[in-house]
């Protein structure tokens, strides 16, 4: 299942649109706030569709009855530019565990692109809700080998994939590849660059959120 924020009329709109402006994406902390911010509304949207329980709460002057969640998703990310947007889900699951990957592409001369493992760090996954913040989902292809390993690994119960701006290509093979994975994502555009840059897409959201790389 696909879910598209930007279908609908929001205020994630407004932070979409200034993460994609040449102008506005200048100011390094507001990038990430907006990344953040994205994190923020999309767990609001993912916490609508999970599982909820009665409670029974004291006030000083008597007892409310609520629904709260049945459980703590575990909230996974690729560093570096997840590393904002996972901060925003964060904010929301307050109580999550999380978990860090690290990948990096390389394109050979041939122009192939390489996707290498070099870090993983997670809590046991068994029996767990796992949500996946990848803000750029290009080719789509270091995620899939990340979740690959991981349901391989783990018996999750349920897997969501979060995304700001994912390729219509790489949203395809999340789907081929993935399919018992809810993607929400705020925006798809339709092309990449040789380089697997996302076109129109935001330009390199690590570099942006933190500088340029070597
Ligand atoms: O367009 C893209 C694709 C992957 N990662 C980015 O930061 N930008």
């Amino acid at each position: 299942m696909v879910t598209i924020l930007t279908k609908e009329n929001s205020i994630a709109n407004h932070y979409l649109v200034e993460l994609r402006d040449i102008n506005v994406q200048q100011d390094r902390m507001r990038f990430r706030n907006n990344l953040e911010r994205l994190g923020e509304i999309i767990a609001y949207e993912i916490s609508k569709t999970l599982d909820y329980e009665p409670v029974k709460v004291q006030t000083p002057l008597g007892e409310a009855s609520h629904q709260v969640l049945q459980e703590q998703p575990v909230l996974a990310t690729i560093i570096r530019a997840g590393l904002p947007f996972h901060q925003g889900m964060l904010n929301v699951f307050d109580r999550a565990d999380s978990a860090f990957f690290a990948a990096y592409r390389h394109t050979k001369k041939s122009g192939e692109m390489q996707v290498y493992k070099k870090y993983l760090n997670t809590p046991n996954l068994d029996g767990r809700i796992l949500i996946i913040a990848d803000p750029m989902l290009a080719t789509g292809r270091s995620l899939v080998l990340c979740c690959k390993d991981l349901l391989a690994e783990y018996e999750i119960k349920e897997l969501h994939i979060a995304v700001v701006i994912a390729s219509e290509e790489g949203l395809q093979h999340v789907r081929a590849f993935i399919p018992e994975a809810h993607i929400w994502v705020g925006d798809v555009d339709n092309e990449m660059t040789s380089k697997s840059y996302i076109v129109p897409g935001l330009g390199d959201a690590g570099d942006l959120a933190y500088g340029n790389k070597e």
